[in-house]
């Protein structure tokens, strides 16, 4: 048995006998599902013990909430881990724990990533091929609606902000439609795994992007980072698509610039006030519109609850976190 020890919370419900056998060996507490309520129940009583030094949350368990003081501080002074469900960690209040708790933060992007890429290339085609609005018009009897000759994938220069696992696979699945794409990122990618996107500025994939897509994290320093100073950059008639987080665009410029017809579509699967998208979203044939459900595939099940395993497995037998978000 190494030195740690773990509370998972939510059921296993995929990899039974992957943790199963994983728990033989460790020490590892199954709590099942529990709600916020229950948790902060729960938790104190565990940490009377003084030994969990880790904790992770199943991906297909009740939502825990926000990760902070109230959810885990009653684990400050042995919780050095922390694996939580998704890819995105805005929930997480970071400062907390990296400098309180001098905790690890692990995400799962990797089970997820796949399908909400896939999500997102639909909402890319979707845009620049009016699918959903023929659909719509189709079934009301009124045949083209008016559609009248729709872009061309091969005419449509993509720009990509935020060149991550998610954003990658876009980049390749829509490529294959014949778009060229541009990214924008933190940092460039080394050339060879670039795979024909370049590399530019956010300002010249503002003004030179046909459709946007954003695939980067919402952190405070992408909080609005597409409002009305960003839309006024960009081309007359560009496409948007956003299935990372709502706050990543200010909602209230989106709608502005839809109005206005600057931007002229819009697909979407997340939004700034979930699950209360802005009325004019949910109601103008210019918007496509999902309910946050990018990730949502049976098999992420499985592959998270792998994830998280592995990501375990490596603290465990290291005392270091691969894929932590942070750095205590
Ligand atoms: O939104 C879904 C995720 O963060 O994985």
């Amino acid at each position: 048995m190494s030195k740690h020890a773990a509370i998972i919370s939510g059921e296993v419900r995929k990899a039974t006998e992957e943790w199963k056998q994983f728990g033989e060996k460790h020490d590892v507490m199954f709590i099942g599902d529990k709600t916020r309520e229950q948790l902060l129940e729960e938790l104190p009583k565990l940490a009377a013990q003084g030994k969990y030094d880790a904790i992770a949350f199943m991906p297909a368990g009740p939502w825990q909430g926000d990760v902070n003081a109230e959810l885990l501080g009653s684990l400050e002074g042995s919780l050095k881990y922390i694996n939580g469900q998704g890819a995105g960690f805005d929930h997480v209040d970071m400062e907390f724990v990296t400098k309180k708790l001098g905790a690890f933060y692990v995400n799962s992007p990797q089970a997820v990533s796949h399908p909400t890429a896939t999500t997102t290339t639909i909402l890319i085609l979707d845009c620049i091929r009016w699918t959903s609005q023929l659909e719509l018009s189709t079934r009301r009897g009124d045949w083209k609606g008016g559609a009248g000759l729709t872009n061309d994938t091969r005419d449509t220069l993509v720009g990509i902000v935020g060149m991550g696992t998610i954003g990658k696979i876009v980049r390749d699945q829509i490529q294959a439609f014949g778009s060229k794409v541009i990214y924008s990122n933190r940092r460039r990618l080394p050339e060879s795994e670039e795979n024909g996107a370049k590399f530019v500025s956010l300002d010249e994939l503002l003004s030179t992007a046909d459709l946007i897509s954003l695939n980067c994290p919402l952190t405070p320093e992408t909080f609005h980072l597409i409002g009305e100073t960003e839309f006024a950059k960009m081309k007359k008639g560009v496409m948007i698509v956003n299935t990372s987080r709502g706050k990543v665009i200010d909602e209230h410029a989106l709608v502005s610039a839809l109005e206005s017809g600057h931007v002229a579509r819009a697909g979407l699967d997340v939004y700034e006030n979930e699950p209360h998208p802005h009325p004019f979203l949910l109601t103008s044939e210019q918007c496509t519109v999902f309910p946050h459900h990018g990730g949502g595939t049976q098999r992420v099940v499985r592959d998270a609850e792998l994830e998280i395993l592995e990501n375990l497995r490596a603290f465990f037998e290291t005392g270091k976190a691969q894929n932590a978000v942070n750095s205590p």
